[in-house]
C-alpha cells in the first residue's frame, strides 16, 4: 500500500436526454466523469423520436439536416450511426407548384441545385432556370442574397429586426419570399419571414447558401429516429458508463456546495458536483434558483412554435421522388417514409405491396395544430390530389396526425436576449439544450452544440483539457 489516496471522480447530472443531454452525458463521461442522466419520458431523442401505430414505426416528425451540422454528424459518428443516415452529393430539392382549378391543376417543376462551383456560382445556374420565379425576380433573390451575405452575424441589431421587414427593405416582394426565402426559412426556422428575427434567418442562410458550396447539402435519417436517437445512443451511452435513468422525471433542484442535491419524482435523490439542466426553457423555469441567469423572469414568457406532421399511406406509389417542397398549396414539404416505418413488412403493406406512406412536414402551422383529424385530412387529402396525380386515383389506407406543440422556441425578434449561455451564476450548474445561445434556430445542430458547449464550460471550470472541435463533423476529441 503506498497510501496515497485514490481521488472520487467527479459526479455529474444531466436531466434530460434529448440531443443536449445526450451528447453532455457522452462527453462528460469520456472525460473521466461519474454521470446519471435522468430523463422523464420512457426513451432518450427528446423531440426528436419514434413511436409504433401498431405495426407502423413513426418518426414523431420528419428530421433533416444539412452537410454544414458539423455537431449532429459528430454525434451521429460517436454513436456509429452515420451509415443509418443518408447525405445528398449534391443539394437537390424538387420544388413543385400548383396553379390553375381544382378540376385542371397546372404543376410545375423546378429544382434548386447546386453544381460544384464555388459560392455564390454553386447555385447560379438552378437559379437562372428556377421556374416559379420570373427573370426579374431571380435578379431580385440575387441581389438579396448578396446583401444577406454582406450582414455581420455579430451585430446585435440584426436580432431586433424581422426577417420579413429586412427582406422588404431589400426589394424582395411576395413572389420571392413566397418561392425562395420562406421556402427554405419556414423549414429551417419553424417560422415565416415577419415572425423570425433577422439574425436567425441571416445565420441559416449564409451558413446553409452562402458559406461553403456544399453546406446545404441535405441529409436525413435512413432509419427510424428511435434507432439512432434512442437505440444507438442508449448503447454508446452505456458503454461510456454513464448510468440512464428513463421515467425519471426531476422534480427538484438544490444548489448546495459542496455538491447540488436533485430529487427525482419518485423521492431518489442523487448528489453532484456538476448538474447540467438540459430540457427545454421551462425546465430551465421550473428547475433554476432564483436569480441563476439574467433575464429569468422573461423564461416564462419565452414561447414556443408548433409543427403538425400529417400522415397517409395510401394503396400504390404516388410519389417517385424521396421528397419535395409545395408552393401555391397549403401542403409544405413531403416525405417518402415507406422504408424507414417498415410498412410493406406490416399486415397493410403485405396486402397491397405498392402501398407508400407519405409523411407531410407543416412548420409554423399555429393556426392548424390543434384542428381535429377530420378537418386536417379534408384540408390535406385534396391538396395532395392536385400536387400528385397519382394520389387522386389512389385509395387512402391510413391517415393520422402528429403534432408538436412545442416543437421549437419562437425565434421572433427579441428572441435572442432571452438565451443564456451554458454557464450560470451557480458554480456546478450549467444549462444546455437548443434553446440556449447557440446562435442557431432550434435545431438537432443547436441541440448537440449546446451540449458541447455545457460539457466544455465544466471541463474548462476544472482546469482540464478541452477537446478541440474542428468543425468537420467529427467527434471532438
Ligand atoms: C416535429 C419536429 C420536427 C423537427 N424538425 C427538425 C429538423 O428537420 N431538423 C432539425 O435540425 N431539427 C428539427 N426539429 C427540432 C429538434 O428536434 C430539436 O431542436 C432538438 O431535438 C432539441 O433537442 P434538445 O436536446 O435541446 O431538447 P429536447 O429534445 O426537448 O430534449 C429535452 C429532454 O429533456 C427531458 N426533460 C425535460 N424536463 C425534464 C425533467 N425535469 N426531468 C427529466 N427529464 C426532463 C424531456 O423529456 C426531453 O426528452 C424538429 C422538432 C420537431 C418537434
Amino acid at each position: 500500500m503506498t497510501g496515497r489516496a485514490v481521488a472520487a471522480r467527479p459526479a455529474a447530472v444531466v436531466v434530460g436526454g434529448g440531443l443536449a443531454g445526450i451528447t453532455t452525458a457522452l462527453r462528460l463521461a469520456e472525460a473521466g466523469h461519474d454521470v446519471t442522466l435522468a430523463e422523464g419520458r420512457p426513451r432518450l431523442g427528446g423531440l426528436a423520436f419514434s413511436f409504433q401505430r401498431g405495426e407502423l414505426t413513426v418518426d414523431n416528425g420528419q428530421h433533416v439536416f444539412l452537410r454544414c451540422c458539423t455537431a449532429y454528424r459528430g454525434l451521429l459518428e460517436r454513436l456509429g450511426a452515420t451509415r443509418m443516415t443518408h447525405l445528398q452529393n449534391r443539394l437537390d430539392v424538387p420544388v413543385l407548384s400548383v396553379t390553375g382549378s381544382d378540376e385542371v391543376p397546372v404543376r410545375t417543376l423546378g429544382r434548386l441545385r447546386r453544381t460544384g462551383l464555388p459560392v455564390p456560382l454553386h447555385l447560379a445556374g438552378s437559379l437562372a432556370r428556377y421556374p416559379h420565379l420570373s427573370p426579374a425576380d431571380r435578379a431580385r433573390v440575387v441581389r438579396g442574397a448578396l446583401a444577406l451575405n454582406g450582414l455581420d452575424l455579430a451585430d446585435p441589431a440584426l436580432d431586433r429586426l424581422s426577417f420579413g421587414e429586412w427582406l422588404r427593405r431589400n426589394g424582395q416582394n411576395a413572389a420571392t419570399t413566397a418561392a425562395l426565402w420562406d421556402l427554405v426559412g419556414v423549414a429551417t426556422l419553424n417560422a415565416r419571414a415577419d415572425g423570425v428575427s433577422l439574425a436567425l434567418a441571416a445565420m441559416v442562410f449564409k451558413t446553409g447558401l452562402l458559406s461553403d458550396p456544399g453546406a446545404s447539402d441535405i441529409g436525413m435519417a435512413a432509419v427510424p429516429l428511435g434507432v439512432i436517437h434512442h437505440d444507438r445512443a442508449l448503447a454508446e451511452l452505456e458503454r461510456a458508463g454513464v448510468r440512464v435513468l428513463l421515467r425519471a422525471r426531476v422534480a427538484e433542484l438544490k444548489p448546495a456546495a459542496p455538491q447540488h442535491a436533485v430529487r427525482l419524482e419518485d423521492g431518489q435523490l442523487f448528489t453532484a458536483d456538476t448538474v447540467v439542466l438540459a430540457g427545454a426553457q421551462d425546465t430551465a423555469d421550473a428547475l433554476l434558483p432564483p436569480g441563476a441567469v439574467p433575464g429569468q423572469e422573461r423564461l416564462a414568457g419565452f414561447g414556443t412554435t408548433p409543427i403538425l406532421n400529417v400522415h397517409v399511406v395510401y394503396d400504390r406509389k404516388v410519389l417517385r421522388r424521396p421528397f419535395f417542397a409545395a408552393l401555391g398549396s397549403p401542403v409544405q414539404w413531403v416525405f417518402d417514409r415507406t422504408t424507414h416505418s417498415g410498412l410493406l413488412g406490416t399486415t397493410i403493406g403485405r396486402a397491397h405491396p405498392g402501398a407508400q406512406y407519405l409523411a407531410l412536414s407543416q412548420s409554423a402551422v399555429q393556426d392548424e395544430i390543434d384542428l381535429p383529424v377530420a378537418e386536417l385530412r379534408r384540408r390535406y387529402l385534396p391538396e395532395l390530389s392536385r400536387l400528385l396525380p397519382a394520389a387522386a386515383d389512389a385509395e387512402v389506407l391510413d391517415f393520422f396526425v402528429t403534432r408538436e406543440r412545442t416543437a421549437t422556441f419562437d425565434g421572433a425578434p427579441g428572441s435572442a436576449e432571452l438565451r443564456p449561455g451554458a454557464a450560470t451564476g451557480v458554480p456546478g450548474l450549467l444549462l444546455a439544450g437548443a434553446w440556449t445561445a447557440t446562435g442557431w434556430p432550434a435545431t438537432m445542430e443547436g441541440a448537440v452544440r449546446s451540449g458541447h458547449a455545457a460539457a466544455d464550460a465544466v471541463l474548462a471550470a476544472a482546469g482540464n483539457r478541452v477537446p478541440v472541435d474542428r468543425g468537420d463533423g467529427r467527434w471532438p476529441r
